[in-house]
């Protein structure tokens, strides 16, 4: 928790509440159905807590904007995010059922009302969202594929609207064919070793109507 303090100091006495009550909640849906390894679950602020934050360092959402998680599975980065963001509306979505249980349980838990867990796959959800965020779900040109015409039309915020990703390692490859797709690596924020590797992809997409 001083983790999430170290680099968010300026968090509401609710939001420090909401933090803090992550590790139970999901010490105790983990029992129930495992949706986060054991390792993960000792070290959930850096692992998955601070990571998730990673994308507010880049771009941080403005009140009544529309983020949709793709593959949120227990909640990342979804949950910490919406916790950093009360006046966001946030969309997580999974196509596995027992991974959304646990998502609106530690919804249910942490009183937020800012969050709507939906179990599907994202090729089948509508809407439009300002960006569309994801750690660990799909290849570049698989989820661009996925979430094309899901991207509203103005941009309200300093990036344009589109993806903001959490990857790691060499992308050089996977995202060779997107000349527009901009890469912030996590280290120059968190000096945790494990933000080596790690960082944020921004890739503006187009509104398809
Ligand atoms: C490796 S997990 C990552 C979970 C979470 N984002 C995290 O970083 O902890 C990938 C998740 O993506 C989900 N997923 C894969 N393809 C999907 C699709 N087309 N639509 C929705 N969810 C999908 C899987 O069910 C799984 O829960």
């Amino acid at each position: 928790m001083e983790l999430i303090l170290k680099y968010f100091p300026e968090l509401t006495a609710e939001q420090k509440a909401q933090f803090e009550l992550l590790q139970k909640l999901y010490e105790d849906w983990n029992i129930k159905i495992n949706v986060v390894s054991r390792k993960d679950i000792d070290e959930l602020y850096l692992r998955h807590v601070l990571h998730s934050l990673g994308i507010a360092k880049i771009q941080s959402f403005l009140p009544g904007s529309k983020i949709l998680d793709v593959g949120t599975g227990g909640g990342f980065p979804g949950i910490p995010l919406a916790i950093l963001y009360p006046e966001v509306q946030f969309h997580l979505v999974d196509s596995i059922g027992k991974k959304i249980k646990v998502v609106a349980e530690v919804v249910e838990g942490l009183q937020l009302k800012n969050v709507k867990a939906t179990n599907d796959r994202v090729e089948n959800v509508s809407g439009k969202y300002d960006f569309i965020v994801s750690r660990a779900v799909a290849q570049m040109e698989t989820f661009v594929h996925w979430v094309n015409g899901k991207v509203a039309k103005k941009s309200l915020h300093e990036k344009k609207n589109g993806i903001l990703y959490l990857k790691g390692g060499d992308l050089t490859e996977e995202l060779k064919i997107y000349r527009n797709a901009v890469i912030y690596p996590l280290n120059e924020y968190f000096e945790e070793d494990f933000y080596e590797t790690k960082s944020v992809v921004h890739l503006p997409l187009k509104f398809k109507g």
